[in-house]
């Protein structure tokens, strides 16, 4: 569904350039529901911005499913934005109108793209639990019900692709649980790839695979060792250890990232050496060449063999 390949996005201010990705790959399968985390800064709404067609990447390969993000035209986007993929952010305010009830927020999208159906907004808003809600306007929605109008918006148009950026952000424990649900339920049900970028372990560890990006790269994997026990992750909150077992990722050309912190707990900067003991690769502090113990020989002046005067 999803296919970046050295992906790179540059954000230009007066006289600043910040590389907000620098070569980012990333593969999301058609009918995925995965997450992507990372420390703040690193990437991960840029990222997901670029694959929802609210921005445009600068180098490298994004394409989901037909569609090819770098090279696609501003009238294909906004077919793009309306056909292909729904969006959810944290800040529900961003996708509401708030003098309108929550069912004719849902229609609107739907007017706009000319797909009007009042059925399928009911619907959507039943499937989100506000069937008693519908005829409320978004001002008398509490954060967390606001939320799952937002969720039915971004499903308004069928996408195929939802992504949904911190969506547990301002809600409590109990909407978040009821938020993970309904993903799941509109992944396993209605086959709607999801990507969900997060600061919650929690929520991560609901998800079958994660992916951590650390400087606009992706750095690390984490794979449900037993797909089968869907919400088993619900327990290891702290860590994605309990459930997931963890990668490091390889691009094409044998890159990867090494953690900073270990970097720097081993004094390395700009150079290491490697080893390979026929089983592991070893990446150690490089040896300074004082400490390379010269051969005995070293220093002699020879004759360069096979040299006549
Ligand atoms: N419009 C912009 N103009 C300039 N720089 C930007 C812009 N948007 C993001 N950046 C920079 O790009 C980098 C990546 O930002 P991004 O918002 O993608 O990170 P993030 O991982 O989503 O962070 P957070 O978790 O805090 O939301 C940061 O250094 C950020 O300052």
């Amino acid at each position: 569904m999803i296919h970046c390949e050295g992906l790179v996005k540059i954000y230009k201010t007066d006289d600043l350039e910040v590389v907000a990705l620098q070569g980012l790959n990333i593969e999301v399968a058609p009918g995925e529901m995965m997450a992507i985390i990372g420390n703040s800064g690193s990437g991960k709404s840029t990222l997901l911005n670029i694959l929802g067609g609210l921005d445009r990447p600068s180098a490298g390969q994004v394409r989901v499913g037909e569609w090819n993000l770098l090279k696609i035209t501003d009238d294909e986007l906004v077919k793009y934005k309306r056909k292909t993929v729904g969006f959810i952010w944290q800040n529900n305010a961003r996708n509401l109108i708030p003098y309108l009830t929550a069912l004719e927020n849902v229609e609107m999208p739907m007017m706009l793209s000319g797909t009007y159906d009042r059925a399928y907004a009911r619907q959507l808003l039943e499937w989100v639990g506000l069937k008693e809600r519908i005829h409320n306007k978004l001002q008398q929605l509490s954060g967390g019900e606001q939320q799952r109008v937002a969720i039915a918006i971004a499903l308004a148009n069928r996408p195929s692709l939802l992504l949904a950026d911190e969506p547990t952000g301002s809600v409590d424990t109990r909407t978040s649980d009821m938020i993970m649900d309904i993903f799941r339920r509109l992944n396993t049900e209605l086959g709607v790839t999801i990507v969900i970028v997060t600061h919650d372990m929690t929520l991560a560890g609901k998800v079958d695979r994660v992916v951590a990006i650390r400087d606009g790269m992706t750095s690390t994997e984490f794979i449900k060792r037993n797909p089968d026990l869907d919400r088993a992750g619900a327990e290891s909150a702290a860590s994605l250890g309990g459930v997931h077992e963890e990668y490091v990722v390889l691009d094409r050309a044998g890159r990867l990232q090494i953690p900073a912190s270990y970097l720097k707990s081993l004094g390395i900067e700009g150079k290491a050496s490697m080893e390979f003991d026929g089983e592991k690769i070893i990446i150690k502090t490089p040896k300074l060449l004082d400490d390379v113990q010269a051969p005995s020989n070293f220093g002699e002046k020879k004759p360069i063999g096979g040299v006549k005067r």
